[in-house]
């Protein structure tokens, strides 16, 4: 029997919502045999980040060895990079296991506001990693921070895009999770304040833009959505899908993830990503 295989490289969050608890957990919510490499330990809770100690990059360039060696994966998600030397360890293995089909979430600061990714490690990021993976999926902060460019509306989505698009000359999914947007905006329209309504996530790839527009949900456990969001992607990708259809799907189930209304934790709540799993009666 067959079953795809996806590796996420990512950092450890005890309480489960974000990193490599959520990514493993996407994974085998999609039917997936999940393979783990950390590359730090975070302390953290729904409430905030409150410690990160990153593994020593031998001990990356280890995990990474010993995955390689024996089950390939099918798929590759990238989250918490940490730092300047373990992102040029991941730089060297993956291009010297020609892995595929790479997701690459430049994780740079939790929601919380604590660093995730050292600052001198930008620009191994931009002109190292970034080139590497067939999709990189920034949030709105994090594509400011890549290109320099400021986002308020659509138009700066589309803008900002393009400009990390040439920078890396790969696709990019530009996330709108941080700017939701009202009803009287057109696609191509500027952002208004008033009655925010849905989430529009931006798919560029050389063939040009695609808006992917799923509603709005009211809640404020959203802790791991983009963790969540790229291992769904990678799953995707994994099984055989297309990138626009496996983007499609990944938001389809980021949209039920959110809207279960799993309720834990005194903070910022994790996602139910066993939604579509039935439980013991
Ligand atoms: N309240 C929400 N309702 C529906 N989708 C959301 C909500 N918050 C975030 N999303 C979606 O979750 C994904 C991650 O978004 P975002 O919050 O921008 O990234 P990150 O978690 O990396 O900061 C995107 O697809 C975004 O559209
Ligand atoms: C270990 C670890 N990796 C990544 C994140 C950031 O998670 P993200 O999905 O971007 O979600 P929030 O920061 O919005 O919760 C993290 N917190 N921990």
């Amino acid at each position: 029997m067959k079953r795809p295989v996806v590796l996420t490289i990512a950092g450890s969050d005890p309480s489960g919502g974000a990193g490599i608890q959520a990514d493993l957990k996407t994974i085998t919510a999609f039917g997936c045999y999940g393979m783990s490499v950390i590359t730090a330990v975070t302390v953290q809770n729904t409430m905030g980040v409150t410690g990160v100690e990153a593994m020593a990059p031998d001990l990356v360039a280890a995990q990474l060895d010993a995955v390689f060696s024996d089950i390939r994966p099918n798929a590759v998600k990238i989250g918490m990079a940490v730092c300047r030397e373990t992102i040029e360890v991941l730089i060297e293995k993956l291009t010297e296991y020609r892995a595929e089909h790479i997701v690459l979430d430049p994780v740079m600061i939790s929601t919380s506001g604590r660093r995730l990714l050292s600052k001198d490690a930008v620009d191994t990021l931009i002109h190292g990693l970034l080139p590497l993976a067939g999709l990189s999926t920034p949030n709105l902060p994090e594509c400011e921070a890549l290109t320099g460019q400021p986002i308020r509306s659509r138009e700066d989505m589309i803008l900002a895009s393009l400009m990390l698009h040439r920078q890396t000359k790969q696709p990019v999914l530009l996330k709108g999770g941080h700017m939701t947007f009202s009803p009287q905006d057109s696609p191509e329209g500027s952002f208004r304040e008033a009655a925010p309504v849905d989430c529009s996530d931006l798919l560029r790839t050389p063939d040009g833009v695609r808006w992917y527009r799923t509603p709005l949900i009211q809640t404020t456990n959203s802790h791991g959505t983009g963790c969540t969001l790229s291992s769904a992607i990678a799953s995707c990708l994994a099984g055989g899908l297309s990138l626009p259809d496996a983007v499609a799907e990944a938001k389809t189930y980021l949209s039920g993830a959110l809207a279960a209304g799993l309720d834990l934790g005194k903070g910022n709540g994790p996602l139910d990503h066993c939604f579509r799993i039935k439980p013991l009666s």
